[in-house]
Order: structure tokens, then C-alpha cells, then sequence
């Protein structure tokens, strides 16, 4: 970077996210791999969606989809939405969100502050078959003259990370990397990011962390306490999956509860500085079971970390 730079508004800051070795966590756990974290909460809006954001608006503008003040609106569970919200700020566009009814109050305060529209969809909808499918056609009737941003099918959200997210990991480990840990909401990052390392050294091993079936909401148990962002890949119902989501980069899934998530993301507070939300959590549990494979020693594991723990504050009890 150089000095003395000025900014020219709140989108040159997206992206360019430092990768930080856990050597800590390495120690306390004793590890022999070496474990890299991209910590994505660094981004101006707070999480890796804003790089999706940049990407999906970047994209509409050149394509000459949008004018100034246009509304845009998508489903999300938050990060998206506030990644959306501040952009759209920037470039002088209003949003409107769709949000599931248990999504913490963190995020929807925060959306609140950036003046978005806010509508609560019933955790129960979201259980009933195709439910993803009709609520999308749903809002896109709520909203005829509006731009659907589309983060689950909008090819340039896995596009900004096959630009960026990927190349930034290559260059940052110089290309000294085996293994990419990430989890999974669209597939944007896991697909975009682990498609560019792939093609640069075709070896490497792209991993996602999912939540196990107790980790998910379902009509037998609707308050099950979720990896919130985070979706399964494994054994869920054809066409489910969304569109961003690329499963041929993908080499092996773990599952992970919420609650090892939430400990692991409490021990990278501790051991590294870095207060992360659950789902990296989950990412680097994953990456510690890795890690404890004889394969992988002195082997190079990176972790997406996607957002900060203070996005959660109010969804967990304060740890003892
Ligand atoms: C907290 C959190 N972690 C991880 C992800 C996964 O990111 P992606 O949509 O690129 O798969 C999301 C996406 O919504 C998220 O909100």
C-alpha cells in the first residue's frame, strides 16, 4: 500500500483483507500444520459480503441496470443486507431486506442505521418444501420496479472472489498454501476463492465446514441454535443448493455442532485477539481436525474468517 493515500469513497476500501498466522492456536492445540486466518471482518462494512456487495453492484452498474436512488432488495441473513445497505449509501441507491425472524438483533439494528427497509419472514416458512424458491418469487413481485440483487444466484458474487478473494491468498501466501478452509451461505466465497487457487496449483484441497443436522432449524426442532450465515451442503434436498455454490471445487466437508463453533470462535478471542462470529468458528475447528492429520503436517492451512463476534452479542449469554 501506499503512503499518503486518500480513499476516494467507502468502496476502494473493500477487500485487501490481512491473512494472520494463528501461531498461538497452533501452540495450545499443538498443531503441525501452519494455520493462516483471512480476517474479513476488516472489510469497511464489517464482513466478506461486502465483498459480494461491491461485486453484484459493481456488475449492475456496468450493465447499465441501475440509477441513482433505485431501490434494491435480496433475502439475507444480515451480512449481506449491511455489506448491500453501505454500498448502496455510497453510491446513492435504498435497500430493502427480507431477514428470517431469529437472525440476532445485532444485525438488524445495524441495518436499521443505514436506513434499509426491514421485513421479517417466520423462522415456520422457512421450513416448508421449496420454501428459498417461493419466497425469492415472492419478494421479486413485492417488488417489480426494484433490482434483485441475488446474491444466490448472481454469478458476480462468486466472481469478486475468483478476482479478489483468491488472488489476494495466493499472492499474501506466495503461493505457499495446501489447504482452504471456508463455510458455506451462497458458496460465493468457498466456489469463487477455491476455483482461483485451484487453477493456480491444482493440488490444492478446498475444505468446507458445515453444521451438523442438530445445528440447523427444522420442524422437529425449531430453535435449534444455528451457525448463523451458514447453510448445509450434504443430504439437503435437490435444488436447494444455491446457485453460487460450486461443489466440484469442493474436496471434503466437516461438520461442526454450533457449539463447537462458538468454543473454537471464543478460543481464537483468547489465544489471538481476534473476536470472530460463529461461523469462523466453525472454520477453523474444522481446520484444527485437519490439522490433527499426520497428511497435513507442516502442511499450509488457510481459513476464511467471515465476520466479527460482536455481530452475535446478543444471541449468546457472555461465557464464563
Ligand atoms: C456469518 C457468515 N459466515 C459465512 C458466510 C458464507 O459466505 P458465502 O455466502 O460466500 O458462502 C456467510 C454468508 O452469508 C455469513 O453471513
Amino acid at each position: 500500500m501506499k503512503l499518503g493515500r486518500i480513499y476516494r469513497d467507502f468502496t476502494e476500501l473493500v477487500g485487501n483483507t490481512p491473512l494472520v498466522e494463528l501461531a498461538r492456536i497452533r501452540t495450545k492445540y499443538n498443531l503441525q500444520s501452519r494455520i493462516l486466518a483471512k480476517i474479513e471482518y476488516l472489510n469497511p462494512a464489517g464482513s466478506v459480503k461486502d465483498r459480494t456487495a461491491w461485486g453484484i453492484i459493481c456488475e449492475a452498474e456496468k450493465s447499465g441496470r441501475l440509477k441513482p436512488g433505485d431501490l434494491l432488495f435480496d433475502l439475507t441473513s444480515g451480512n449481506t443486507g449491511i455489506g448491500i445497505a453501505a454500498v448502496a449509501s455510497a453510491r446513492g441507491y435504498r435497500t430493502k431486506f427480507y431477514l428470517r425472524n431469529t437472525i440476532s438483533e445485532d444485525k438488524i439494528n445495524i441495518l436499521r442505521q443505514f436506513g434499509s427497509e426491514i421485513e421479517l419472514i417466520e423462522n415456520e416458512e422457512l421450513f416448508q418444501p421449496d420454501a428459498i424458491h417461493r419466497i425469492i418469487d415472492r419478494i421479486k413481485a413485492e417488488n417489480p420496479d426494484a433490482f434483485y440483487t441475488g446474491q444466490r444466484s448472481n454469478d458476480a458474487n462468486p466472481q469478486v472472489h475468483f478476482e479478489t478473494t483468491g488472488p489476494e491468498i495466493w499472492r499474501d501466501t506466495e503461493g505457499d498454501i495446501d489447504i482452504l478452509v471456508a463455510t458455506v451461505g451462497t458458496g460465493g466465497t468457498v466456489s469463487g476463492a477455491g476455483r482461483f487457487l485451484k487453477a493456480q496449483k491444482p493440488e490444492i484441497r478446498i475444505v468446507v465446514a458445515e453444521p451438523t443436522p442438530q445445528s440447523v432449524p427444522s420442524p422437529e426442532n425449531p430453535d435449534a441454535s444455528t451457525i448463523e450465515g451458514v447453510h448445509k451442503v450434504t443430504e439437503v434436498e435437490e435444488g436447494t443448493l444455491p446457485e453460487t455454490y460450486d461443489k466440484s471445487v469442493v474436496d471434503e466437508v466437516i461438520a461442526v455442532t454450533t457449539e463447537e463453533a462458538r468454543r473454537a470462535a471464543l478460543a481464537v478471542a483468547r489465544e489471538e485477539g481476534f473476536l470472530v462470529g460463529t461461523s469462523s468458528g466453525a472454520a477453523i475447528f474444522a481446520a484444527i481436525e485437519l490439522s490433527r492429520r499426520a497428511e497435513n503436517d507442516g502442511k499450509t492451512i488457510a481459513v476464511v474468517f467471515p465476520d466479527s463476534g460482536e455481530r452475535y452479542l446478543s444471541l449468546f449469554d457472555a461465557p464464563g
